[in-house]
């Protein structure tokens, strides 16, 4: 078991994790409270949580001359840090003294300096920001602030629209997926709080500007749509989502053509004739029967030309070690030319890891097969809800999901929609399709990825320009329809 891990069953053992009916400072009820101010009883649990934060902000390099805790409960946990590794500390007082400087913030302080904010739990970012105000107030910066705890409801995008780069050490996706492999909650208790986090976002996204503006006291449960360019902006999202979705925009395409062909020759001639109407070339490789080395290289040379990305299909379903092997060796070396791979959640988290490992050094993405087009496919209810939450826990990786249609409402993450036909409705082998319209404008997914209804067209770039049209016309009508 990992520290995070041990740390979030220590925290519910001392009721600092609590699950029933509470009210948050915003007034919003929520099923599940996070209740640090009990720490203070914990010595040895304060100093483990004191060595995660600086832990935290070495790893992730920040730079400040001083660091504040937001008061009360992030203030020990300041005080042990700035103690331990001899860091000047600030303190904000809540109310000025009626005597002496009556000055907001105790410690010397130079005007330019950069304060580091230190916060024990983030719902809206609103207590963060206070305490930035004041401490701007006394000529200071403020760029980072880590936190503990992050409820996901909006901190995050709230603080980045203020300027402050919000770095959470522990997220509520993760909370709930620990305490459930411990049989402390049940997965009704796992899926409610799931649902409360995903439907009261307190931060709204103003799509007239694409900046933010943060609703705390009324939770945002109708999620208005966000076009590709203004998701593409959206601090979380990964590099390559990002990418892809500003790729979509410049060139009208939500279209990504399987190429499901057995001769290299006739890839890399699919791939070079259908570029300019892609924003994504899906592979196979292993269904190749000539495969050689060059491949990858001669796919990236013409993914560039056009101005697409590579995506081999190749569903990872093993323990981590055995996918690392997979993934960076062996014939195909995947890892070296496909810029997103895709994985089945059914080995658990290790599978994202083992990925990870090789993949996020070199800038690649993952999507999780949370659905899939085939009849009967076991990968519905529960185990897309499961497959969600282990995106939501991985996102530095994970860049969104296989699925059938919108399976989550976070803007962050991309769907695409294999099973995509514009006439048949199955193949005699299980496969069903829908229409891109159906997918892309009812079912709110992303992309459209599409095979047979291209590949088996007497004019195969006639048929890539219907769909990619008929793609781009579901994603323009979505966004129409939700800003009416
Ligand atoms: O659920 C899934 C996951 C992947 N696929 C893949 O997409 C294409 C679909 O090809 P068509 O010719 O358009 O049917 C194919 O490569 C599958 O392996 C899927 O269909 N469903």
């Amino acid at each position: 078991m990992d520290n995070v891990d041990s740390l979030i069953l220590k925290l519910h053992d001392v009721n600092a994790v609590k699950f029933g009916e509470y009210k948050l400072k915003s007034g919003m009820m929520t099923p599940i409270y996070i209740d640090l101010r009990v720490l203070v009883s914990y010595p040895a649990l304060m100093n483990q949580i004191a060595s995660l934060i600086y832990q935290k902000l070495q790893d992730e390099g920040l730079q400040f001359d001083s660091v504040c805790g937001v008061p009360y409960t992030a203030l020990p946990l300041a005080t042990i840090i700035c103690s331990k590794h001899e860091l000047p500390m600030l303190i904000r007082r809540k109310e000025a003294k009626e005597y002496g400087t009556k000055r907001m913030v105790e410690g010397n302080c130079r005007d330019g300096d950069i304060c580091l904010i230190i916060e024990d739990t983030v719902t809206s970012g609103t207590s963060i920001l206070e305490t930035a105000e004041v401490l701007y107030k006394e000529g200071l910066k403020v760029s980072d602030s880590v936190v503990l705890m992050d409820r996901e409801q909006g901190g995050v995008e709230m603080l980045a629209s203020k300027g402050i780069r919000l770095h959470p050490i522990i997220s509520m996706f993760k909370v709930l997926n620990v305490l459930q492999a411990a049989g402390r909650i049940d997965t009704q208790m796992a899926q409610n709080v799931h649902k409360f986090i995903m439907e009261n976002n307190t931060f709204r996204y103003n799509i007239e500007n694409g900046n933010g503006v943060p609703v705390p006291k009324k939770p945002c449960i109708e999620h208005t749509e966000m076009s590709y360019a203004k998701r593409a902006k959206l601090p979380k999202i990964h590099p390559l989502a990002s990418k892809l979705m500003n790729i979509m925009e410049e060139k009208q395409s939500n279209l990504c053509v399987s190429a499901d062909v057995t001769s290299s020759e006739e890839l890399l001639e699919l791939a070079d004739s259908l570029g300019s109407k892609i924003c994504l070339l899906k592979t196979h490789v292993d269904i190749l029967k000539d495969y050689t080395s060059e491949i990858g290289q001669k796919l990236q040379a013409v993914a560039e030309k056009h101005n697409f990305l590579i995506f081999e299909d190749r569903k990872f379903a093993d323990i981590g070690n055995t996918v690392k092997h997979q993934y960076e060796g062996g014939l195909y070396q995947i890892s070296s030319w496909s810029h997103i791979v895709n994985a089945h959640a059914v080995p658990g988290p290790g599978v994202v890891k083992g990925l990870n490992a090789v993949g996020r050094p070199l800038g690649r993405g993952c999507l999780l097969i949370a659905q899939m087009s085939s009849q009967g496919s076991l990968a519905t209810g529960e185990y897309t809800q499961a497959t969600l939450r282990m995106a939501e826990e991985h996102s530095d990786f994970v860049m969104g999901f296989i699925c059938g249609g919108k399976i989550t409402m976070r803007p962050e993450f991309i769907h695409m929609t294999p099973g995509v036909q514009l006439q048949t409705p199955g193949d005699g082998l299980g496969q069903q399709y829908s229409t891109p319209e159906e997918v892309i404008k009812n079912k709110g997914s992303d992309v459209i990825i599409v095979g047979r209804g291209i590949l088996e067209a007497p004019d195969r770039l006639k048929a890539a320009e219907a769909y990619r049209k008929s793609g781009w016309d579901g994603y323009t009508q979505r966004l129409a329809l939700s800003q009416q």
